[in-house]
């Protein structure tokens, strides 16, 4: 061919392109726009309230937990639209009591002829960060197998086994007093600089230390060092990448190609992270042949007897209470995870909610009612904190205004469908509900944003003002859609626990500590985002001895000695 031939050739060819893209492009938008009317006036969901465009599409749902911004965003649709909205063309949110029973509660697995709602599972792109398949943590294994781990490791978490974990709370609280002390003294070192400290950072050391020291016998040592273990550092960027990974992943075809696409070090580190928690797991199981002295209760000697190798998958073995060893290094991981990050998020809402100048009276409340009941720090036993009801009541109350599991629980409706809230909902649609939108409804409570511990009280109050304020204002309000740990047969199974670390740190930080919330952080709770979890950014506090730190000291002079300090 000549030159002059190739040339016409070119563009010929050229147009070819631009017509098949244009083509396919227009295609696209055209079943797009097919898909979304169909979405919007003949899904199965269609008379399901919620803004159009989410009604329509998939894409706005995913935009905001890209953004990290579903649980503002739920609220604030909840608000408009009210008990139920449609946040997806398949998915529809909850903010009502009834919601609760029908989409969490026991309904029998499908298997033994129920309609359990089915649990969503984490969708990776690719398998590279699927470890052990095909064994599941309990969090997201299916029903009859979540039956049988939870019998392996409900044991664990029995009264008894809990107040076996008493010293090794107290062991690590006493550290964390410590190393807060030194920085209140001003020689601290590790996260914080003088007496002005990233408290969030010690919340994070403290739990993350006390739930290794209970899965594998022996903590992190993040208190020690005054710093993260890596393996506790990588946890916070991982959550964020799984909540990316998801939102791709929901994308179709997008998946696989994000998967080629992930740099290969980091699904090496993945590796590397389940591999430290396989060698812990191993290290603890091996220190029964022979074991510290001085050794502590921890989870393993309850889950230990209930592990044998090679028994995942044998069906008879789904009624017992029987894991394998790969089932047992999924849930150490998982137990190491939820039952710190949580916990800690609980902690910093405590300090951001009762260092507020509006809550003054809260604090001095919550004071006095640690000196009726014990007559020095030394004295402050978690089985003793039972009795403290306004510790639990501010417990409670910030549980509510910012509640650890935030984002939507989702849960597949089986294939007959089901009925929710009195209207029946296909099978296959997703449900949930949106815990923090139900949380600051003002259909369900009084002042809804107010942080107000006396409403936890009102029913055991007549409606007397007291010193906390009129608990009877609060008698209305639907406590019942209040279940920070979810609710039926997969609720949290550590919350008695989780009440009680957060009880005792609470209770020893505020008798020893004047905490002061540095200027600048007024919105700390409001302002964050969710990916899985919240994303904590720092809380400063300024920490300062208290004058008075046993029951005898005189109130009125412990006023004038904080004034002098100051
Ligand atoms: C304030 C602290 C805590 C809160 C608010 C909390 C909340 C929750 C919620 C809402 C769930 C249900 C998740 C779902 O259905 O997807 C859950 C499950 C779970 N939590 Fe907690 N949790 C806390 C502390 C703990 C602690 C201390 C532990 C253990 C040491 C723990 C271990 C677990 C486990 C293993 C599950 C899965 C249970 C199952 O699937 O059967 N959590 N938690």
């Amino acid at each position: 061919m000549t030159s002059a031939g190739m040339a016409s050739e070119m563009p010929r060819s050229l147009d070819i392109v631009y017509v098949v893209c244009g083509g396919l492009f227009l295609t696209i938008l055209l079943l797009a726009l097919c898909q979304s009317i169909y979405n919007i006036f003949f899904h199965p969901l269609a008379s399901y309230p919620g803004p159009l465009h989410y009604r329509a599409c998939e894409l706005p749902r995913l935009f905001q937990e890209w953004r990290g911004n579903t649980v503002h965003r739920w609220a604030e649709l909840h608000d408009k639209y009210g008990d139920v909205v449609r946040i997806a063309p398949n998915q529809l949110s909850y903010i009502s009591v009834s919601a609760w029973r029908d989409i969490y509660g026991a309904r029998g697995t499908l298997k033994s002829g129920g309609n359990e709602m089915l649990k969503e599972e984490l969708v990776f792109p690719g398998d590279d960060f699927e470890f052990f398949h095909p064994a599941k943590p309990m969090i997201s294994c299916d029903g009859v197998n979540h039956t049988r781990h939870r019998r392996a490791v409900g044991n664990a978490f029995s009264d008894r086994a809990l107040r076996a974990y008493e010293p090794v709370l107290v062991q690590y609280i006493n550290k964390m007093m410590d190393r807060l002390q030194q920085h209140a003294d001003g020689t601290g070192h590790g996260s914080g600089l003088g007496n002005a400290v990233n408290i969030m950072d010690w919340f994070h050391f403290v739990m993350f230390d006390i739930t290794s020291a209970l899965v594998f016998g022996k903590s992190f040592g993040n208190l020690d060092n005054g710093r993260y273990h890596p393996w506790v550092a990588r946890v916070f960027p991982g959550m964020k990448l799984i909540a990316w990974s998801m939102v791709v992943a929901a994308i179709p075809g997008l998946g696989r190609l994000v998967s080629w696409l992930l740099p290969k070090r980091m699904v090496t580190e993945a590796k590397r992270h389940m591999q430290s928690i396989v060698d812990m797991t191993e290290s603890r199981r091996t220190s029964i042949l022979n074991p510290p002295p001085h050794r502590h209760a921890d989870f393993m000697d309850y889950i230990l007897p209930n592990i044998k190798d090679g028994s995942h998958g044998r069906q008879e073995q789904h009624k017992e209470s029987v894991l394998s060893t790969e089932e047992l290094y999924l849930n150490s991981q998982l137990l190491c995870i939820a039952g710190s990050e949580t916990t800690a998020s609980l902690l910093a809402g405590a300090v951001y909610f009762l260092s507020r100048p509006e809550s003054a009276q809260h604090k001095d409340r919550l004071l006095s009612e640690l000196r009726d009941i014990f007559a020095s720090e030394d004295d402050i036993t978690p089985h003793r904190l039972n009795k403290a009801m306004h510790l639990t009541a501010v417990l409670h109350e910030c549980l509510r205004l910012y509640p650890p599991g935030a984002i939507n629980m989702p849960r597949t409706v089986p294939p007959g469908g089901a009925s929710i809230d009195g209207r029946y909902v296909p099978g296959g649609a997703i449900v949930g509900i949106a815990q923090y939108a139900a949380y600051r409804s003002a259909t369900h409570w009084t002042d809804p944003l107010v942080f107000a511990p006396e409403r936890w009280l009102a029913g055991t109050n007549t409606g007397n003002k007291d010193s906390a304020g009129d608990v009877g204002r609060y008698a209305n309000d639907r406590r019942e859609v209040f279940k920070p740990f979810s609710y039926g047969p997969r609720n949290c199974i550590g919350q008695n626990l989780a009440m009680a670390e957060c009880r005792l740190i609470v209770a020893r930080l505020f008798w020893r500590f004047e905490v002061e919330v540095l200027p600048g952080q007024e919105d700390w709770v409001y302002n964050q985002r969710t990916y899985l979890s919240w994303e904590k950014p720092p809380l400063m506090v300024k920490l300062r001895r208290r004058q008075c730190l046993r029951r005898t000291d005189d109130i009125s002079n412990c006023a004038k000695a904080k004034n002098i300090t100051n």
